[in-house]
């Protein structure tokens, strides 16, 4: 069990890295990627799935880190089963999932953090599409945690001449940027579907990141991080990828296509539609305006077009750009 981050040697020597026993929960797309670059890293890793021949027992058995990487809709169940079972207090829960709970509208972190109030929990985020990751391409990310140790722990496992690993003390931030651009990407897929050119695609992305920004700091978040690789980074990416899974519901929409059929013919997880319909349980309950994220909200209830979309935005009321983040 490792019980500090880094096992360091005297100051003018490198790290030496220790082998860490890694669980990763989920053998979905991201799950295998993840757990593929901590193999590469020689560190041991398990794979558990919940469809898979492991008990949940077993494959947590020994982990100095358990990664959870499911969608979002398993995590509350999975962190109650997980809680049945006696894990070491030193041993850090790590959530890679970009969605919000729609029971309690609480993140991954936050479900784990209750249920598991000894343990270092950390978040893993940033402009990851698993595509690319599993051919190799280069990419970053970040760790965050409160628990420094924790993190560090995290970005040796993680970090490679190809994945570059930053930390990060800001869990909540970095998992809210990389769950709130799922609805922008909704949003921007609707835009490309709908040939509305750069500009308006520009004039969307930069006008959500006050929006995101606003929930972050309302819920906790520190500003810094959305303008970093878990926010605008993720946001950037997201955006402006086929292979991302919630662009490809925004231009499905686009085309006429049933939220149904899309997401039937897409076949993984496409979080910001879940997340549309939590983020405006928060804004409604809180005040928070969020236009775009509201427009998509209507868009994906069926109660707009994505043209009358477009128009709700266009015909807001005429402001300085400098608006309220707060
Ligand atoms: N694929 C990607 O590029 C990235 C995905 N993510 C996030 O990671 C999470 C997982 O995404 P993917 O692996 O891509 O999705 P996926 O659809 O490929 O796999 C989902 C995984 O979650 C498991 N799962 C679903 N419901 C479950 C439940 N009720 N209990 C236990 N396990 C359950 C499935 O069995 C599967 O292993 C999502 O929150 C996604 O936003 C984050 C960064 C990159
Ligand atoms: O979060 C992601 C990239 O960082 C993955 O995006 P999609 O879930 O839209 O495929």
């Amino acid at each position: 069990m490792v019980t500090s981050s880094l096992n360091r040697q005297a100051s003018a020597s490198p790290p030496v890295f220790q082998t860490i026993n890694l669980t990763v929960l989920g053998s979905g797309a991201w799950g295998s990627a993840l757990a593929q670059l901590a193999q590469n890293n020689q560190h041991s890793v398990r794979v558990w799935s919940r469809r898979g021949e492991l008990s949940l027992e077993e494959a947590i058995a020994g982990a100095d880190v358990i990664l959870s990487a499911i969608s979002m809709k398993g995590v509350a169940e999975l962190a109650e089963r997980l809680k049945e079972l006696s894990i070491p207090s030193q041993s850090i829960i790590a959530t890679a999932t970009k969605g919000l709970d729609p029971a309690t509208t609480r993140t991954p972190s936050q479900i784990y953090q209750a249920a598991f109030l000894e343990h270092p929990i950390a978040v893993l985020s940033g402009p990851n599409l698993s595509k690319e990751i599993a051919q190799g391409l280069p990419a970053a990310t970040v760790i965050a945690s409160t628990d420094a140790a924790a993190a560090e722990t995290l970005q040796q496992v993680f970090s490679s001449d190809c994945f570059r690993v930053y930390t990060s003390p800001d869990p909540l931030g970095a998992e809210l940027g990389g769950t709130l651009k799922n609805v922008v990407a909704i949003a921007v897929g609707v835009c490309d579907g709908l040939g509305l050119g750069s500009n308006a695609k520009s004039a969307l992305m930069t006008r959500a990141l006050p929006e995101i920004i606003r929930v972050g700091l309302h819920m906790g978040a520190q500003i810094e991080t959305f303008y970093g690789l878990s926010g605008l980074g993720d946001m950037l990416a997201t955006c402006d990828s086929t292979l991302s899974r919630n662009y490809r519901v925004g231009y499905g929409l686009s085309q006429g296509k049933a939220l149904d059929q899309i997401l039937a013919e897409l076949g993984s997880t496409a979080e910001g539609v879940n997340t549309a319909y939590v983020l405006m349980d928060i804004a409604n309950r809180e005040g928070i305006p969020v236009p775009i994220s509201r427009q998509v909200h209507r868009l994906l209830k069926g109660s707009i077009t994505p043209r009358e979309a477009l128009e709700g935005l266009m015909e807001r009321d005429l402001k300085p750009e400098s608006c309220d983040l707060l």
